[in-house]
């Protein structure tokens, strides 16, 4: 039998912003490979579920563990490498609009390197190497000198990932990574995004709210409703009756 083998835990997760439960009492166990969508209508709690995977959002009560180390009894530091093993994507990409694509690449490093070497932008040719690496993979390299926001949504997307890949990361995140993208181009981000985490064998955890998108591409699907774990199992098993109640107001 093939052994699973445990990466991000979030064991009695809550988070409470004025006394409402954006995550109530939330138990998850995310293994390496899997290929995670996570589905809820507005507000149901997954931005806060993936912000507080990142070690961005802490918890109220509860306990998260990346690798069995546990967040809140880690340093600064020990939770800078915790998240160097971590890339993410964002709706709204979140780049720097007037520097160039492969500048852009590059600020997915920053979190390992020294201030110095940041601010005065020096990188060995090993770093240049590696995102120039990155950028083919996504399909970008004759873009690299291109300004981002002269890109289509789609190709500002792409840059997004391959910041995200730069870290090498073992664990992808995504947070509505193609909410802001037509279906066309939404699906090819999702076959991109597929190809790299069976390339690199990663755990990859998406929230979006498309079904079909989640029904596709995950391996497992996890739908939150008010800050709760109301499913958890294959997109097999993610019937209609489930949707409706999830999406119910
Ligand atoms: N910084 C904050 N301060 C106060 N309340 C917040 C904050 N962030 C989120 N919330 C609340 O927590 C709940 C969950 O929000 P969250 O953004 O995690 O949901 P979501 O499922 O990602 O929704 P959406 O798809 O609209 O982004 C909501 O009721 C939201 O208003």
């Amino acid at each position: 039998m093939l052994c699973k083998e445990e990466l991000l835990t979030i064991q009695s997760g809550t988070v409470t912003y004025n006394n409402i439960a954006a995550l109530s009492d939330v138990s998850l166990t995310f293994y390496k490979g899997e290929f995670v969508c996570v589905l809820g209508k507005t507000g149901a709690g997954k931005s806060t579920l993936i912000r507080t995977l990142n070690g961005l959002q802490p918890l109220s009560e509860g306990e998260i563990s990346y690798n069995k180390k546990v967040y809140s009894e880690l340093d600064h530091e020990g939770l800078r490498q915790i998240r160097s093993n971590i890339g993410m994507i964002f709706q709204h990409h979140q780049l720097i609009p007037r520097l160039s694509v492969i500048q852009n690449v590059y600020t997915g490093l920053f979190g390992s390197r020294s201030t110095f070497r940041n601010l005065v932008g020096l990188f060995s040719n090993e770093e240049k190497e590696l995102a120039r690496d990155v950028l083919n993979q996504v399909e970008l390299l004759p873009y690299l000198n291109q300004r981002v926001d002269w890109l289509s949504g789609g190709q500002r997307q792409r840059v997004g990932i391959a910041r995200a890949l730069i870290q090498k990361p073992e664990v992808f995140l995504g947070d509505e990574p193609v909410a802001s993208l037509d279906p066309g181009t939404a699906n090819r981000i999702f076959q991109l995004i597929e190809r790299l985490h069976s390339e690199r064998q990663l755990l990859t955890i998406m929230n979006v709210h498309d079904v079909k998108i989640a029904k596709r591409y995950a391996s497992r699907i996890v739908a939150l409703k008010d800050g709760k774990v109301v499913f958890d199992d294959s997109p097999e098993a993610f019937t209609e009756e489930i949707e409706e109640m999830i999406f119910a107001y």
